[in-house]
């Protein structure tokens, strides 16, 4: 075979140490000639599927082994270009949390700020801001009156928002009904299309909260199809889902600019 290689390249050598030298160099030079420029193609190849929202499948992957190997490659280059952005860029979001009077939503800010809980809670009038971080991304926090008078002010302070938090009191069942009212004027509001809405059932430490299934179906929240929905059930008081919360953010901010 090496023989066979030098002699492609044209070897005239006499000597059996510079005819295998030879060899060697022309092996050398078919081996790049073929292999580079097939990584490279493989390299692109795999790339631009990657980002066409990875429409290849390993399984149907007909190249086989070599490309599996580099495309597991670009996986792990990614996740370090991922690591290495995020010590660099901060990540920034802006949301408004909403919902009736004694939901917990200064209980939530608190929870996600600080982890702290307190009972005796003064109802907000007008509205807070705070600004909390989490590693890399800083989240400014509008969090409205719920009171009646407040409620006009809502669509303002949700204009352009990354996301809007929509917190109910699960164990309160009567105000369920106006709760549900509330939320679908809010988002009939044409400036707040297409927002993303996370939904929360707060108070499921007592035990009349409602089941996750009940609230959403009592708030109607199958029928918008507008925006993105989620809903998760948390207690402030107990710390349930708060981290769930926090990463459902993280997940929806966006590179600062
Ligand atoms: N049992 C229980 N009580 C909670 C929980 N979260 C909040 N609370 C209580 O609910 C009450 C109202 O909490 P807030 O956080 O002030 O409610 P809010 O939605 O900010 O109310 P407004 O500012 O008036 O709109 C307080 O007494 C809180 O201690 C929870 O997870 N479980
Ligand atoms: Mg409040």
């Amino acid at each position: 075979m090496d023989a066979d290689m030098a002699s492609r390249g044209g070897c005239t050598c006499e000597t059996e140490a510079a005819s295998s030298e030879v060899a060697a160099h022309v092996k050398l030079r078919l081996q790049a000639q073929v292999y580079i420029p097939t990584v490279f193609k493989i390299s692109w190849f795999s790339l631009r599927e990657f980002r066409e929202e990875k429409k290849l499948q390993f399984s149907e992957n007909p190249i086989g082994f070599t490309e599996t190997l580099v495309f597991k490659e670009m996986g792990l280059w990614d996740s370090f270009l991922n690591w290495l952005r995020s010590l660099f860029f901060k990540q920034e979001m802006e949301l408004s949390l909403v919902g009736l009077q004694n939901a917990g939503k200064t209980s939530l800010v608190n929870a996600i700020a600080t982890g702290g809980y307190s009972e005796d809670m003064i109802p907000t009038v007008g509205f807070n801001m705070r600004k909390v971080t989490k590693g890399n991304v800083t989240i400014k926090l509008w969090d409205l009156g719920g009171q009646r008078r407040f409620r006009t002010m809502w669509e303002r302070y949700c204009r352009g928002v990354s996301a809007i938090l929509y917190v109910v009191d699960a164990a309160d069942r009567d105000s369920v009904p106006i709760s549900r009212s509330e939320l679908h004027d809010l988002l009939n509001k044409p400036s707040l299309s297409e927002i993303p809405l996370l939904v929360l059932g707060n108070k499921i430490d007592k035990s009349e909260a409602l089941s996750k299934q009940a609230l959403v179906d009592q708030l109607g929240l199958n029928s918008i199809t507008d925006r993105e929905v989620c809903c998760y059930m948390i207690s402030c008081k107990d710390s349930v889902n708060i981290d769930v919360v926090i990463d459902w953010l993280i997940k929806h901010s966006k590179t600062a600019k």
